[in-house]
């Protein structure tokens, strides 16, 4: 059997054993928050042609170089453009204006805009009190994308705005990472699945599930539930091996039954089904009887501890990571925050996690404070947290004030 392991060594082994997944085409109309299995080259150029950021006049700057309010210059309006419109060729244009709508292009010699509220007009003459530069209001051709830059790398994930950066450049489909299949089940015999079900003594209800459920997704994974079995392991072979045939997924995951007890099954199991534990049992805190193996199949597998915190710190910061790296996605790093109060971590060689409220102060620098409640029983003070405060190895006393890691709670390592 495994030793226990430390944070860091955990997390090497699990950037180890994570390869990413296969890519995909898909259209980018379904392609919102997968992530980018290769780079993105703009197809087209943006703007694909010269054109007016405002409603107005344009000009050429030396016709207007010295007017000014003493001495205005009055230009004729020689025609007109609309958005839409195919550039207008115009062929005299010396000491003429052209008026021009917001996105329409700028006639060929006009090189500069004049906004309508900027000029007065006379039937079929404007007059311009000031001079302006050469340039003034006009968007450039290719100043947003150049036609072949590579504008997104592999990796980043397909936000609104990547949307907006891909159709605007004339792309509609985009290879992106398979997306992860994570199976999860809920063990224990004291489990109550249904809210209709009263409890009997010595039930309580699955919360693990519909976490796991509900994060998953946020984390656009897609999320299978294989249910709730008993400590029974066999029962849970069963289940295990039908969903798994019929699922495929990447990754199980399953809550409870890791730890010291008569019913901790799990490791058990694994030995059963032929696979391999990579290690059980982390110095951290909560969730130190973490597990994680591998199955004959390359499914790889992670025993959640039950309690509903630990369930939570193992999907954040191991099973988040591993998913992480499955996509091609960056390791997240964590941010730094100074800590309001005091601490007292009883074992320095460890890493804790602590519910926490992190927010800014008066002069922007995020201040941290743990929660009251930090048994990893207890969800009611993870609802009231936005942040997880890491606890780092090798110290035991955190003062006010002290810079302290953390990330947030509520993104579920999304960024
Ligand atoms: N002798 C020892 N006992 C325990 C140790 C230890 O090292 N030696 N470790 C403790 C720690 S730390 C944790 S964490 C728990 C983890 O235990 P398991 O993963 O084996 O989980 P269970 O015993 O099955 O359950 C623990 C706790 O969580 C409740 N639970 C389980 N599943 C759910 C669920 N789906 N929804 C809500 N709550 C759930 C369960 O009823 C237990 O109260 O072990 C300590 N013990
Ligand atoms: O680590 Mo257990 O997760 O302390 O409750």
């Amino acid at each position: 059997m495994a030793t226990m392991i430390s944070f860091s060594e955990a997390q090497r082994l699990l950037q180890q054993h994570a390869e990413r997944l296969v890519s995909e085409s898909v259209p980018v109309a379904s392609a919102l928050y997968r992530v980018l299995a290769e780079p993105v080259l703009a197809q087209e150029t943006i703007p694909p042609f010269a054109n007016s950021a405002m409603d107005g006049f344009a000009v050429r700057h030396q016709d207007v170089q010295s007017a000014s309010n003493t001495a205005p210059i009055r230009l004729r309006i020689a025609g007109s453009s609309a958005a839409g419109e195919a550039p207008a060729k115009p062929t005299s244009i010396e000491k003429t204006a052209w008026r021009i709508m917001t996105g329409a292009a700028v006639p060929a010699g006009y090189d500069a805009i004049y906004p309508i509220e900027n000029v007065s007009v006379d039937g079929e003459l404007i007059s311009i009190d000031s001079a302006c530069e050469a340039g003034a209001h006009i968007r450039k051709a290719g100043e947003d994308f150049a036609k072949g830059e590579t504008f997104a790398k592999a990796g980043r994930r397909v936000t609104p705005a990547m949307i907006a950066a891909l159709a605007s450049t004339g792309i509609d489909t985009v290879n992106v990472v398979e997306q992860p299949r994570v199976l999860h089940f809920a063990t224990g015999s004291e489990l109550v699945e249904s809210a209709q079900t009263p409890l009997q003594p010595g039930q309580i209800r699955n919360s693990n599930s519909p976490f796991l459920q509900a994060a998953l997704a946020s984390m656009q994974v897609r999320a299978i539930y294989g249910g709730q079995v008993r400590d029974e392991p066999n029962e849970f072979i069963t289940a295990l091996q039908s969903a798994m045939a019929m699922h495929k997924p990447h990754i199980v995951l399953t809550t409870g039954a890791v730890s010291a007890g008569d019913f901790d099954f799990i490791p058990r199991v694994i030995a059963e089904l032929g696979g391999e534990i990579i290690f059980h049992k982390c110095t951290i805190k909560p969730g130190k009887p973490i597990l994680f193996a591998r199955l004959p199949s390359n499914v790889f597998f992670f025993g959640l501890p039950g309690n509903p915190v630990s369930t939570a710190v193992g999907l954040r910061f191991f099973v988040t990571p591993f998913l992480r790296r499955l996509q091609g996605l960056p390791e997240a790093n964590l941010a730094t925050a100074v800590l309001r109060g005091y601490l007292h971590k009883p074992k320095a060689d460890w890493r804790f996690f602590l519910k926490a409220h992190s927010e800014s102060d008066d002069s922007g620098r995020t201040i941290i404070e743990v929660q009251g409640g930090q048994e990893s029983h207890k969800i009611k003070p993870l609802i009231d947290s936005n942040a997880w405060l890491v606890l780092d190895e090798g110290r035991t006393h955190f003062a006010n004030g002290d810079l302290v890691h953390y990330c947030s709670l509520l993104d579920a390592g999304m960024e």
